[in-house]
């Protein structure tokens, strides 16, 4: 179990940011994109077309062996060349080929062999072609091209934040990018590939229960909401109720009414969370079959507290689906869809100020322009540890949008958070829990001596059984009238008593509820089958795998860096070495046109200065 010794503050932390490249879609291939990544770019020529508008713009790569692709926006020149250079039914090869002879034709080459999106998962770095001149590099904490799956991700990136919440921080993990490429694919996962929250809940209480010791207590619990056109919406309530942000706590973002749901394990998160997700609005766009209209918050606080030391450690951890970016004239939105967009782009836009504001550590961030900034607040520049997401599509029709997202991305790296552990807080829910439990004990405790004193007093001996001659006159009367008003008393008393037991076992039933919602470590361990102790184990070796490629990535980064710095050292001192040679050259030339056994070339003199002051 990940356990760790690490001191309440930790330093300054930047975002880690880490970018995944989608696949290709169905769609996206049958529009004929495929090549754009597959196949090995050598050169970029100009086209000349019969349209005047196209010659100026088109830039088009000549591949191996034959295709030829337009690098900027395909539909475009998909839907301006077939109807005058290619007949409509040819196949997409043929107006490449026939672009492709135009170009060998053209003389003009301008040099850019590349491909267009390439990852380098072992450097974490995204080259992007730029089909306007060179080519941009982008360098991340990590990069995953189409091949990763989201069980790396977690392993590499996302699993010492979860530990990190365990141990008490709040953590963050965002998706964010265009619309359709994979957002809610990597956070929420699909039914063939679960995403990182489910997985987190696995993590969270795969930790919990086998967690050694009993005297730790947890306490686990969830909320989901959503910003829909800037309105708050609580997931998990029947009539998603809109919620009102009560300003920043330091704790996080607080949302007083917030529905906050108690689970004791993993699938009763997972089930809270299809349940929550059912509720989120969403809808169909020509870019996303089934495309988030809203930015989705999960947040799951996880309170830990030590018998021995009665301490109480709590972690909270956002897992934030952001809606995607989107473009009116891609998407083909309908009126509902626009207005969607315009908020979803206006709240992006406003977390695109923030990020760059905190990455030129400029004196005012403007957190207080949206709701989403207002709850991203504390994960931006606060009390977090926080990793971004960037996902991007390989398809050049999105070059624009993935360019954008990729500069986003690179901004956040800069961005500095101060994350303490969260200890003692005053708004710990395991804290009121325990002292509700102890008043409970000590009502109880008092109606049971309650209880005791009003316990009936003993019965007499019983008289009665003798048998009574009913023609006497009872010699006894005053006596009998003592027996029932004695009995009336037992009565009294017993009926007391039962109201009594009936108020305890009720304060009883409400402790039992309580200690419900209470899971002690090591509750599971004996449970534990061998199944999930294999799951444990190669959960252990992911972790360590994980961690070993993380440092050969960091170092595959020094080394690359220091070769970029000696390049530039070098390509410096090439050029000045080259000024000197220049200089040098200049001044022999210079002396050449002098008259040889002119002393006014000798050097130190006033003539001598004179004649090289030209040379510099
Ligand atoms: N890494 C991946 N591997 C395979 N398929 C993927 C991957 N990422 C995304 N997809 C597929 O791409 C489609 C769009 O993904 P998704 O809905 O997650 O995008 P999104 O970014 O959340 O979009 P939006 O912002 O519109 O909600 C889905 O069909 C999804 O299954």
């Amino acid at each position: 179990m990940e356990k760790s010794a690490r001191p309440r503050t930790a330093l300054n932390e930047c975002v880690k940011v880490v970018v995944r490249c989608r696949p290709l879609s169905q769609k996206e291939k049958n529009e004929g994109y495929e090549e754009l990544i597959t196949i090995n770019i050598v050169d970029v020529r100009r086209v000349t077309s019969p349209q005047p508008r196209l010659s100026q713009t088109a830039f088009f790569v000549d591949c191996r062996p034959a295709a030829v692709m337009v690098m900027r926006d395909i539909s475009f020149y998909r839907n301006t060349l077939q109807g005058t250079e290619v007949q409509k039914k040819q196949p997409e090869r043929t107006w490449y080929e026939r672009l492709s002879t135009r170009a060998k034709e053209d003389k003009k080459l301008i040099d850019a062999p590349l491909q267009v999106v390439r990852v380098w998962p072992e450097r974490g770095t995204v080259q992007v072609y730029n089909p306007k001149g060179e080519d941009k590099l982008f360098t991340y904490d990590a990069a995953y091209d189409c091949n990763a799956d989201t069980q790396t991700i977690y392993d590499e990136m996302v699993r010492p934040l979860v530990a990190s919440v365990l141990d008490g921080f709040n953590g963050c993990v965002f998706a964010y990018g265009q619309t359709g490429t994979g957002k809610t694919h990597t956070m929420e996962g699909t039914p063939q590939e679960e995403g990182i929250i489910p997985r987190a809940f696995r993590h969270l209480w795969a930790h919990i229960e086998t967690s050694a010791s009993p005297d730790v207590t947890h306490l686990v619990s969830c909320s989901y909401v959503e910003l829909y056109l800037e309105d708050v919406r609580d997931l998990l309530a029947k009539d998603c109720k809109k919620l009102t942000i009560r300003g920043q706590e330091l704790n996080g973002f607080y949302i007083p009414e917030m529905t906050s749901v108690v689970c004791r394990s993993a699938e009763e998160m997972v089930r809270v969370m299809r349940a929550g997700s059912r509720q989120r609005a969403a809808g169909r766009t020509d870019m996303n079959e089934h495309s988030s209209r809203s930015h989705a918050v999960f947040l799951v606080t996880v309170e830990t507290a030590h018998r021995t030391t009665k301490r109480i450690r709590v972690g909270k951890l956002n897992l934030v689906d952001l809606a995607g970016s989107e473009r009116q004239r891609k998407t083909g939105a309908s009126a509902d869809r626009l207005r969607e967009a315009a908020r979803i782009n206006q709240a992006l836009s406003s977390l695109g100020n923030v990020i760059s504001a905190l990455a030129e550590n400029s004196p005012h961030v403007p957190y207080r322009d949206s709701k989403l900034t207002r709850i991203l607040q504390d994960s931006l520049g606060g009390n977090s540890k926080t990793i971004m997401i960037a996902n991007i599509g390989p398809a050049a029709h999105h070059y624009d949008e993935t360019v954008t997202t990729l500069r986003y991305a690179h901004r956040a790296k800069a961005i500095k958070n101060k994350p303490v552990r969260n200890e003692d807080p005053k708004d710990a829910k395991l804290r009121e829990y325990q002292a509700e439990i102890e008043r409970l004990r000590a009502l109880i405790e008092q109606r049971k001596a309650v209880e005791r004193r009003k316990r009936p007093p003993r019965a007499r001996p019983v008289t009665a059984l003798q048998p009574h001659d009913p023609q006497e006159p009872p010699d006894n009367a005053e006596e009998d009238a003592v027996s029932v008003e004695h009995e009336h008393i037992l009565a009294e008393s017993t009926a007391a008593i039962e109201q009594e037991k009936s108020k305890t076992s009720e304060l009883e039933r409400q402790i039992l509820a309580l200690e419900e919602r209470l899971v002690r470590g090591g509750a599971g361990k004996d449970l534990l089958n061998n199944l999930t102790r294999s799951q444990l184990i190669l959960d252990q070796r992911n972790l360590e795998i994980a961690e070993r490629k993380k440092r050969e990535v960091e170092m595959q980064q020094k080394i690359d860096l220091e070769e970029e710095t000696t390049a530039i050292v070098t390509n410096t001192f090439a050029t000045l070495q080259q000024e000197v040679d220049h200089k040098t050259q200049r001044s022999v030339a210079l002396r050449r046109r002098l008259p040889r056994d002119s002393h006014l070339a000798r050097p130190g003199t006033a003539h001598h200065r004179l004649g090289t002051a030209g040379v510099r």
